[in-house]
């Protein structure tokens, strides 16, 4: 006896969803057929998978292909495959609930959009898969069984808040999905997708690379010899099957890597670039690369999709085949055919396995050559690459110090000389006379850094900065790195000395050495804020504010440290020199009055509010906000005395 009929209500975000699909004016509504297909081939490909591990698996894998069955009386588009199948928890779960998406990311774009090109956009970046039906059908049916498993599920639902689960009996092997069509309106790019011409060109257009054959039963009708008018019945097969990556890239259209793309990567976008490679000797296989031109909402997310498929002579074996891509470009999609590695390869084999090794170094240093080339050539293009992927590009900055040097060629770095981020070449060009190191700044942000007084000798003297404000900008730069000879200096480490470098106006600087005259007060500051800073002394980085503190050469800066914190890691405190501006009135006035009286007590404020200052100044925290507030309130109050109009010096 079959179970009763069973009603589900979709979560909030699915029904939100369905709903944006059922109103949709998406203008690429055909994309359905695509979504449904590229959902059938995984499913044969995981039968083949599945049925070469496990040999008990009772299933047939002897036709294994798609097809497609138009009802034109009856307007209803059945697409159905004799793969995989799905169990009655497995509709639950990937269909019943969305399976990528139940995501804050997409609950967040969902709640936001207002109108409809927000919901094209949205549509766009996240690919909804199967729920694009409900761009084009009212209602929607779908009957699946497992590859092993005895029973079917019928899913059924016409996009309002519920479905409807049953038990089938006797439902083949595979998945179909059947479409009660709306009606056609091309006004609202709604087309009759009963048509047989039309599914031939949408086949043609958007899946001809799919690996195994979908097939249509096409009615025609010839007049025999005898005059009178036969019907027949033949399948036709609709695509060509042919693996893009095994031809040549001059042989495959724009508009066909598009759609292999999109059916490789999930994805709705078209790609930035298209990568082609093939490896012949000791070795064989061939890869066709993707860079995207959108991130992926889930790029920085531990479970993520796609990355980059692994075939062996044409058989699929795995998605997002980790071994065969460093981290770091995760953001590449496509395919990687090896033709001689083992059918039942597994992921502990791949750890181990040369031959990988071999791919993953060549595929890594065609991406970087490629990302550099884009660079050169399309500065446009390099730009949205840049702001869409620089962040995780970087990472390989920590991780793969091999191919360092070529990853910081192809990176770009946001500096003081304007708005858009440059090339390292660029700045070694612009390097004054003098200059042997590349200098730069980490901050949370480029606006912290550009107001930090630690950039005010660079600027006044028109030394270009690197100003770093991605978190994984503090990993790198600190490690020792060098481009092209020159090595990194953070304006906030260290001792600097500019004398030497020749200014933008050509002027050379005559500084003369002013720590006799203000040693006394040094050592003082230095004993009074000791429990704050490692030492008091002049600065030659300043020429503005009156005070900046200054890291070791070697030490965190505070923000590295502060991300240390937040992952929870012990890390001390570590104090950092107070620098003094020499030609500040109020560091002047300071060392005159340190100078007149022997007691000095009733500076120490003085000394805590330049201190508290200069850790305001660089955006910052305090230790003790209300305390630094307390002392500031109370040398206000000193300065205006109601009885005694003038003001008091410090
Ligand atoms: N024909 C099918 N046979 C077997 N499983 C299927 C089939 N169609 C869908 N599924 C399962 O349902 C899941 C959800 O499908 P859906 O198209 O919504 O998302 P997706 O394919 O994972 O990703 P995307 O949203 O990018 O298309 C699939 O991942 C797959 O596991």
């Amino acid at each position: 006896m079959s179970a009763p009929s069973e009603v589900r209500e979709f979560q909030a975000e699915t029904r939100q969803l369905l709903d944006l699909m059922v109103h949709s004016v998406y203008s690429n509504k055909d994309s359905f057929l695509r979504e449904l297909i590229s959902n059938a081939s995984d499913a044969l490909d995981k039968l083949r998978i599945e049925s070469l591990q496990d040999k008990d698996l009772d299933a047939d894998t002897t036709d294994l292909h798609i097809d497609l069955v138009p009802d034109a009386a009856g307007r209803t588009l059945s697409v159905v495959d004799n793969g995989i199948g799905m169990s009655r928890d497995d509709v639950i779960g990937l269909i019943g609930t969305l399976a990528r998406s139940g995501t804050a990311e997409l609950r967040k774009s969902l709640a936001e959009v207002k109108d409809a090109a927000a919901a094209d956009d949205l549509i766009g970046q996240f690919g909804i898969g199967f729920y694009s039906t409900f761009m084009v059908a009212d209602q929607v049916t779908l009957i699946t069984r497992r590859a092993g498993e005895s029973t079917g599920t019928r899913w059924e639902s016409n996009g309002d808040g519920t479905y409807t689960l049953d038990e089938v009996a006797d439902a083949p092997q595979g998945t179909s999905v059947t479409l009660a069509l709306k009606p056609a309106d091309a006004d609202d790019h709604l087309y009759d997708y009963t048509d047989p011409g039309k599914l031939r060109q949408l086949v043609k257009r958007y899946s001809d690379f799919i690996a195994w054959p979908i097939r249509m039963d096409v009615t025609s009708t010839v007049e025999t010899e005898a005059g009178e008018s036969e019907t027949t019945v033949e399948s036709e097969t609709l695509n060509s099957q042919k693996a893009l990556w095994a031809k040549s890239k001059d042989e495959v259209s724009a508009d066909e890597y598009n759609e292999f793309y999109r059916h490789v990567s999930h994805a709705w976008d078209e790609p930035l670039e298209v990568i082609s490679l093939k490896a012949e000797g000791t070795f064989e296989y061939q890869a066709l690369l993707f860079i995207p031109s959108q991130a992926p909402f889930d790029l920085f997310m531990r479970e993520r999709t796609g990355g980059v498929h692994l075939y062996v002579k044409r058989v699929f074996i795995m998605d997002d085949c980790e071994e065969l891509i460093p981290e770091y470009l995760r953001f590449v999609k496509g395919v990687v055919d090896a033709a001689d590695l083992s059918l039942n390869v597994s992921r502990e084999i791949l750890q181990q396995d040369r031959q990988i090794r071999a791919i993953r170094r060549r595929l890594t240093k065609k991406v970087l050559s490629t990302v550099a080339d884009i660079r050169a050539s399309r500065p446009e293009d390099y730009a949205t690459f840049w702001q869409q992927f620089g962040r995780v590009f970087k990472e390989g900055l920590v991780n793969d110090p091999d191919n360092r040097d070529a990853i910081l060629a192809a990176s770009s770095f946001e500096s003081t000389d304007g708005a858009e981020p440059i090339a390292l070449g660029d700045y070694l060009g612009r390097m004054r006379t003098g200059q042997d190191t590349i200098y730069y700044m980490t901050g949370e942000s480029r606006q912290q850094i550009e107001n930090s007084p630690h950039l005010e000798a660079f600027r006044s003297k028109g030394i270009e900065v690197l100003l770093l404000s991605d978190p994984v900008d503090e990993m790198w730069v600190g490690s020792g790195v060098t481009f092209e000879g020159k090595t990194f200096t953070s304006i906030a480490k260290g001792a600097v000395d500019l004398d030497e470098i020749e200014g933008a106006d050509g002027s050379e600087s005559d500084r003369t050495d002013r720590s006799e005259e203000f040693a006394g007060l040094l050592t003082w500051l230095g004993e009074t804020l000791g429990d704050e800073v490692s030492e008091a002394r002049l600065s030659h980085r300043l020429t503005e504010s009156p005070a900046c503190l200054v890291g070791d050469t070697f030490s965190m800066s505070p923000q590295l440290e502060k991300l240390y914190r937040a992952s929870g890691q012990q890390v001390p405190v570590s104090k950092r020199a107070l620098e003094l501006n020499a030609d500040h009135p109020l560091v002047t006035a300071l060392n005159a009055t340190f100078a007149a009286d022997d007691d000095h007590s009733s500076l120490v404020p003085t000394a805590q509010l330049i201190h508290g200052m200069a850790v305001i100044a660089e955006g910052g925290e305090l230790a003790d906000p209300a305390g630094f507030a307390k002392l500031l309130a109370q040398r206000l109050t000193d300065t205006i005395d109601p009885d005694d109009s003038a003001a008091e010096a410090p």
